[in-house]
């Protein structure tokens, strides 16, 4: 279990984010946009914009070594690799895991010699998720992965998500201001609004007893969004 003990991240005397958690396995962090959801993120990947500072006490079985223990999927899979470089070309791991995580993961081989504009947003996306699993991380952060993607590939990407974490047992923090997603995803979910907590608890519990408006009000733009795409 990973306990983020003291998570403040401040903009001068002005607190921006104030959190503790505790991650099991999965963990979806969830909140209106500006409620904190990115800066938690760049707080834990040691990549705060420079006029912020933080404080951040973690206390993990194993050290956390972003690209290695540590890693990170960025919301846009269409911006996430250099355009001009070759998917080869951009891949620090071995051939072989290479090939293993295009099998697990459905990509075509050949697909490996292609340049990322090549490729369909699915495609890019599971090649993001190769190279986030290719240093056999032990936590990854995931900021809003399914944003950028068509809806019936949002739900593709969530079933490869959990069917990744059940095999390789990573835990996983998941950025999402889309509760319902987040309760396909994770099995617990801490509700943030203005960088604080507002509840937290198991995923379908929150979703089934949402304790305050502020959460009734996610759900409600979750399946307003969800009516929208019909
Ligand atoms: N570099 C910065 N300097 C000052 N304030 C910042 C900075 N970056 C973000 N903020 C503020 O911190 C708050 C949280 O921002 P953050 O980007 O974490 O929100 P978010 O939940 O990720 O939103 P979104 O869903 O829109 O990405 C917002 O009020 C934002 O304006």
């Amino acid at each position: 279990m990973i306990r983020v003990e003291t998570l403040k991240i401040y903009e001068g005397e002005r607190p921006l984010v104030d959190l503790n958690f505790e991650l099991k396995d999965s963990l979806a962090l969830v909140g209106q946009s500006g409620s904190g959801k990115s800066l938690t993120l760049k707080a834990l990947l040691g990549m705060l914009p420079s006029n912020l500072r933080s404080e951040l006490k973690i206390s993990a079985p194993f050290g956390l070594v972003r690209g290695w223990t540590l890693s990170f999927v960025p919301q846009n899979p269409f911006t996430a690799l250099s355009p001009l470089t070759k998917i080869r070309k951009q891949w620090f791991a071995s051939e072989e895991k290479a090939r293993e995580l295009f099998a697990l993961l459905g990509l075509e081989w050949s697909l490996f010699d292609r340049y990322p504009p090549q490729l369909s947003g699915g495609q890019l996306q599971r090649i993001i998720f190769a190279v986030a699993l290719s240093s056999d991380p032990k936590l990854i952060l995931l900021d809003e992965p399914t944003t950028a993607l068509d809806p019936h590939l949002r739900e593709e990407v969530a079933r490869i998500l959990v069917e990744l974490q059940k095999r390789f047992a990573f835990s996983m923090l998941f950025v999402t201001h889309d509760i319902n997603l987040a309760a396909k995803i994770c099995r617990e979910t801490l509700v943030i609004r203005e960088g604080r907590k507002v509840e937290a608890g198991p995923s379908e519990v929150i979703l089934a007893h949402p304790r305050s408006d502020y959460t009734r009000r996610l759900l409600e733009a979750s399946f307003a969004r969800r009516e929208f795409r019909r």
